[in-house]
């Protein structure tokens, strides 16, 4: 999972490195300097002192802080002197130019690279450090911060809000066909199960022929009531069915299909207001698929557009090596990823756990 991705920021971490070890070279050399500057000094002054012909004005031996040789000499000479050094702004630049190279390759969203590099950039500059590799541990920290920032953006604890939530919950899914929905619908009844909660399958995508039958494979394999109406009938009203059967039958949650039709936002916002309006569900869920990258970033905004999300179910990240997806959603649509699709099977539903994920990325989950 996000294999090229984990590379690209591997390389980063490198190229800092690198850069880290010529900071250190260049300091110790500005050590030298300022120290061999005050042996001088200091030899000077002995020679004055020495010479009873000249006498020394009081507070007038070279200072090694004075700032001779250009703006922040004196400063990192000073620095040096102490054992830190000062990430500048040059320090950084060329392994940033890369990182955005890396991240727009990825098929990270432009504005999230420009967040990224942001972040890095107030997180690392100007920052004082001791003079070790330490710059690739004030970097790592400051590129671990970019990137949990942008995709923990919006994220709640989805258990805490089902056991909170009065029953029945509803929960409706949305996301253009293809990219794994009813899969999604299958592995979430599987997940409540595992929680203890029960669940009912509501096949609200009445558009597409041969859904029904689709999701009644999986209900079957589940051994889950499964609520279906015919081919064109009104999505609004299967749910509507979905909940009073698990109002009837104390059921916990809902899992609602719907069709997953962009052709105009119109015929989307016309379905899902007459859902809302019907059902009133708990939580909408968008789902799509990490191996469309920016497409599925764009699809994401445009469905938040016409109809508000609560959050996003990314399918097959399990082959999605870029990881754009992952990284951009949350930051573009203000809404949080909340679970990975991470294989066919039931039980390949990860819950989307950033930190997680980032050191994952970053190598450091051991
Ligand atoms: N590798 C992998 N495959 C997945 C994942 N989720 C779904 N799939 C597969 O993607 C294919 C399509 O999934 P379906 O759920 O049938 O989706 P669909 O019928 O194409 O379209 P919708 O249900 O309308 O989204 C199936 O072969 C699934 O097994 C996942 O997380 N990882």
């Amino acid at each position: 999972m996000f294999d090229s991705l984990k590379e690209k920021l591997g390389s980063f971490r490198e190229e800092v490195e690198e850069s880290a070890e010529e900071k250190v070279d260049a300091d110790a050399e500005t050590q030298a300097e300022t120290d061999a500057d005050v042996t001088a000094a200091t030899a000077d002054a002995t020679d004055q002192a020495a010479d009873p012909t000249t006498p020394e004005p009081a507070g007038t031996g070279p200072d090694p802080t004075e700032e001779s040789d250009g703006p922040g000499f004196a400063k990192r000479a000073k620095s040096a002197a102490t054992g830190q050094t000062i990430i500048e702004a040059e320090d950084v630049e060329a392994p940033l130019d890369e990182l955005e190279m890396a991240l727009l390759q990825s098929d990270v969203e432009l504005t999230v690279v420009d967040e990224i590099l942001a972040t890095i950039r107030e997180e690392t500059i100007g920052e004082t450090h001791l003079i070790t590799k330490s710059t690739t541990g004030v970097v790592q920290r400051a590129l671990r911060k970019a990137l949990v920032d942008v995709i923990s953006v919006g994220q709640f604890d989805f258990e805490e809000r089902v056991a909170a939530a009065d029953k029945p919950l509803v929960i409706i899914f949305t996301g253009v066909n293809g990219v794994g929905k009813t899969t999604s619908i299958a592995k979430m009844a599987k997940y409540l199960e595992e929680r203890g909660y029960s669940s009912v399958l509501a096949n609200g995508d009445t558009y597409r022929a041969g859904a029904n039958e689709q999701i009644e494979e999986h209900a079957e394999a589940l051994d889950k009531k499964l609520i279906t109406h015919q081919q064109g009938g009104d999505p609004a009203a299967v749910i509507y069915d979905g909940v009073e059967y698990a109002e009837a039958n104390d059921v916990d949650v809902v899992l609602g299909d719907t069709a997953g039709r962009l052709h105009t936002s119109d015929d989307l916002m016309e379905q899902l207001e007459k859902i809302e309006r019907v059902v009133d569900p708990d939580m909408t869920l968008f789902v799509d698929e990490a191996v469309a990258g920016q497409d599925a970033v764009q699809r994401a905004r445009q469905f938040n557009d016409a109809a508000e999300i609560d959050g996003a179910i990314l399918t097959k990240a399990d082959a999605d090596s870029q990881g754009g997806a992952a990284i951009s959603i949350a930051h573009v649509t203000g809404k949080p990823i909340l679970f990975l699709g991470v294989g066919q099977g039931y039980e390949h539903l990860e819950q989307f756990e950033p930190e997680r994920l980032v050191d994952r990325l970053l190598g450091l989950d051991g």
